[in-house]
């Protein structure tokens, strides 16, 4: 049997070209494994999500994937290459970026600023310093301007609304120009003005060529805009596919429903 067939999210139909991928990651805190010998494929040039109820290890994974945090066992392949236990900004380096799920912003800042400082990995005095160069403010501008909140660019960031505050991170995942981009509940508390706007943002991007990875509970976000979707239920994989297909998963309705 097939690897596709016993584990649900691990393989990839023909023609479709793995992303980032993972198998038998794991990352136990104390006795809880929050990520449990996890074998999970993305496609690249899609738009993936990655669903579950709360505390199933969405979070966890991600954190692994990107370098937050090493992962107890397992290893993290991106477009073949092996990104396991990589620093934060080397595996940006290789092309992912990623936002999270309490926005990571500099309150302080203004939202240009914030947009700048994503340019250069190195700490934040020297990130300002080394961004003010007239062709790094001309991008970030172009990119206030895409995500729709140019007309904030002097404003504190702690100042504006949270919706604005997750396109300002959107923005500032950008400027550094990630042929893959990993969001973590990109509607989370936002109204529903502007999560059509986030929506509308990835369908565009991704129509540009970037893949997407997005962790979110916003069912109907995540159906209307996934091409695959991996379904996580304690630390798990327990189904994948196309959103009609793991929304008609019966497994996928016992973890949310408990039925
Ligand atoms: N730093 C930590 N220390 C201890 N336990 C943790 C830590 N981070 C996560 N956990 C636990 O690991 C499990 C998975 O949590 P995680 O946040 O990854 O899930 P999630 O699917 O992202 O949840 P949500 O949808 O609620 O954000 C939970 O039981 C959580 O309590």
């Amino acid at each position: 049997m097939s690897l596709t067939e016993t584990t649900p999210g691990a393989g990839t139909p023909a023609g479709v070209e793995p992303s980032l991928a993972t198998v038998g990651l794991t990352k136990a805190f104390g006795g809880v494994r929050a990520v449990d010998d996890a074998t999970v494929t993305f496609h690249h040039g899609k738009i993936n999500a990655l669903i579950g109820p709360n505390g199933s290890g969405k979070t966890t994974f991600f954190n692994c994937v990107t370098g937050m945090i090493r992962p107890d066992a397992g290893e993290v392949t991106y477009r073949g290459r092996t990104i396991t236990r990589r620093s934060p900004n080397r595996i940006a380096a290789a092309g992912i970026g990623r936002s999270f799920q309490l926005c990571r912003i500099f309150p302080r800042l203004t939202v240009l600023e914030n947009v700048l400082v994503g340019v250069r990995p190195q700490g934040l005095a020297h990130r300002l310093r080394g961004a003010r160069h007239g062709a790094d403010i001309d991008r970030a501008r172009e990119l206030l301007r895409r995500v729709g909140i140019d007309h904030l660019e002097h404003a504190e960031a702690r100042d504006i609304s949270y919706g604005q505050q997750k396109l300002l991170e959107l923005a500032g995942v950008l400027m550094v120009e990630p042929e893959t981009i990993m969001l973590d509940e990109p509607a989370g508390g936002v109204n529903p003005a502007l999560i059509g706007r986030i929506g509308t943002l990835v369908r565009e991007l991704n129509a540009e060529g970037r893949t997407f990875v997005i962790v979110e509970h916003n069912m109907e976000m995540v159906m209307s805009l996934s091409d695959h979707v991996v379904v996580f239920d304690r630390g798990r994989p327990i189904a994948a596919g196309t959103p009609d297909e793991v929304q008609g998963d019966p497994r996928v309705l016992e973890a949310y429903l408990g039925v």
